[in-house]
C-alpha cells in the first residue's frame, strides 16, 4: 500500500501520433461522447485526490492540447514527448524534482480509468510497485508462419497489462534510462523495472480500461465511458 504521506505524481504519456487509428489528428484528441479523449484522462487523474501533480507528455499538437479544459489546470506540467512512449515517460520523469515521490504513468489512450481502480492499484500495490492488469479470459494462441495456428499457449497466470503503473520516481527514471541505454524493448514501465529485478505487483483492473488505438475502439469506448 502507498503511504497516505508519500507524494504522488501522475504522467501521461500523450505524445503518440495514433498510426493504427488513422485518423486525420492524433487520436488522443478524437471526440469520446462530446470530449477529446485526453481530456477525460486528464480529468480522471486531475480529479483524483490522491494525485498532486500531472505530468503529461505532448507531441507537436499544442494547439489541440491548448484547446483542452484542462489544459490551464494548475496541477497540469507539459513537457515535449520522445520518439517512442518510454522516450516520453522519461522526458516527464526529469521534469520530477521529488526523487522521494511515487508516480503513476498512465495512457492519454485509456479515457474510461475509473478512480476505484486507481484506489486499488494504491491499496494493493506494495515496495515493488504495482500494475493494473486484467486476467486472460480468451484460449490463447500462437501464430505459426504461415498465419495457421502453431500451438494452443496456456492462458493461466496470463495478464493483459494495462495502465496505470505505479512506481518510486527515482528508480523508474533510473530504470527506464538504462533500459533505453542498452536497447531494451521498452513497451511499458514495468518491463523496464523487471529487467533490473523487480517483481511489481498484478493488481486486478477493470476491462473496460481499454486502451484506444483502432478505429472500434472508439466506439467501445463510447459505450464504456462514464461522465
Ligand atoms: N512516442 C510516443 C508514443 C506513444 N505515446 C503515448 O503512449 C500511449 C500508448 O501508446 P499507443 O496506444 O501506441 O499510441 P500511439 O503510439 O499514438 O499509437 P500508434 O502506435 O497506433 O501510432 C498513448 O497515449 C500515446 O500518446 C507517447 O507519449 N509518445
Ligand atoms: C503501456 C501499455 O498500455 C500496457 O499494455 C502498452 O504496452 C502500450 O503499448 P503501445 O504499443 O505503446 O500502445
Amino acid at each position: 500500500m502507498l503511504p497516505e504521506h508519500m507524494p504522488l505524481y501522475a504522467v501521461v504519456p500523450a505524445a503518440g501520433v495514433g498510426k493504427r487509428m488513422g485518423a486525420e489528428i492524433p487520436k488522443q484528441y478524437l471526440p469520446l461522447n462530446g470530449r477529446p479523449i485526453l481530456s477525460h484522462t486528464l480529468g480522471r487523474l486531475l480529479d483524483h485526490p490522491r494525485v498532486g501533480q500531472v505530468v503529461v507528455a505532448l507531441g507537436e499538437e499544442d494547439g489541440y492540447f491548448d484547446a483542452l479544459p484542462e489544459s490551464g489546470h494548475p496541477r497540469l506540467k507539459r513537457v515535449p514527448g520522445g520518439r517512442e512512449r518510454a522516450d516520453s515517460v522519461l522526458s516527464a520523469l526529469n521534469q520530477i524534482e521529488d526523487d522521494c515521490a511515487w508516480v503513476m504513468v498512465h495512457d492519454a489512450a485509456r479515457p474510461c480509468l475509473s478512480h476505484a481502480d486507481i484506489d486499488r492499484l494504491l491499496a494493493q500495490s506494495g515496495d515493488q510497485g504495482g500494475i493494473l492488469a486484467a486476467p486472460v479470459r480468451d484460449t490463447m494462441k500462437r501464430a505459426g508462419a504461415d498465419g495457421t495456428i502453431d500451438h494452443t499457449v496456456a492462458r493461466q497466470g496470463l495478464w493483459h497489462a494495462l495502465t496505470p503503473q505505479l512506481f518510486p520516481v527515482a528508480a523508474l527514471r533510473d530504470a527506464l534510462t538504462r533500459g533505453l541505454a542498452d536497447g531494451a524493448e521498452i513497451t511499458d514501465e514495468a518491463s523496464a523495472m523487471e529487467r533490473l529485478g523487480w517483481r511489481p505487483a498484478l493488481v486486478e483492473g477493470s476491462p473496460a480500461n481499454i486502451k484506444v488505438t483502432h478505429p472500434d475502439d472508439l466506439r467501445i469506448a463510447g459505450l464504456l465511458i462514464k461522465e
